[in-house]
């Protein structure tokens, strides 16, 4: 199973200072939406010049206009995008289309979609890399929050996927367990007192 580090940061120095720490320990580097959204896709840029060997996530959460906003996340550097799963299927498909011409991926983010097993076997015949089962940071914050909830779901879809939602060290080996492809993990590594020790043990608790 991969890790993804997901920046829920603001700045590109905050960005590169964190993942100039724990990039040895993860597989992709995620640029998080509002990181995206505060400083433009030259974030990307320069997270993929930083570290050129990693998968770099751009995430998008794109809604429309899906070959165009995966077009530009590409030639900045981007590996991966993602398009919100509760989107059209002509746009999902047609940052797939963007991603074939640039030889990238597209992620589709299952966040709000009612029937996530459904929707994931959809849109992984539209040509998806894969999906994310994803409660996004105002879901977890809500009462009754479960993560298992995500995995059940992963597990069942059969399809190949990642999950966020607050995984962190004391769940990643459960995430790993459900089957999915990548464990995606944001506040348990950017928001503990050591970003690198963090991930260098969530690393050590998966294979
Ligand atoms: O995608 C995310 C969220 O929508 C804000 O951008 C998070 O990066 C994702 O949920 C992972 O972060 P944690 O839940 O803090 O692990």
């Amino acid at each position: 199973m991969k890790l993804q580090l997901a920046m829920d940061v603001l700045t590109v120095e905050d960005a590169l200072e964190l993942s100039g720490k724990v990039a040895e320990y993860v597989d992709i580097i995620e640029l998080g939406t509002p990181l995206v959204k505060n400083a433009g896709l030259s974030a990307v840029t320069a997270i993929k010049e930083a570290h050129p060997d990693k998968i770099v996530f751009a995430d998008l959460k794109t809604m429309d206009a899906g070959e165009l906003e995966a077009d530009i996340a590409f030639k900045a550097g981007a590996d991966l995008v993602t398009v919100l799963g509760v989107a059209d299927d002509s746009t999902i498909a047609g940052a797939i289309k963007a991603g074939k011409a640039h030889g990238k991926g597209v992620v589709v983010d299952l966040i709000g979609v009612d029937d996530k097993a459904a929707r994931a076997k959809e849109v992984t015949d539209l040509g998806a890399e894969f999906v994310e089962f994803h409660a996004g940071l105002d879901e977890q914050a809500q009462d009754g929050y479960d993560l298992n909830t995500l995995l059940t779901a992963g597990k069942a879809a059969g399809v190949a996927f990642s999950v966020a939602g607050g995984v962190k060290l004391a769940t990643v080996a459960d995430v790993q367990a459900s089957g999915a492809d990548v464990a995606v993990v944001g506040g348990g590594i950017y928001s503990a007192d050591d970003p690198a020790l963090a991930a260098k043990e969530l690393r050590a608790a998966i294979s």
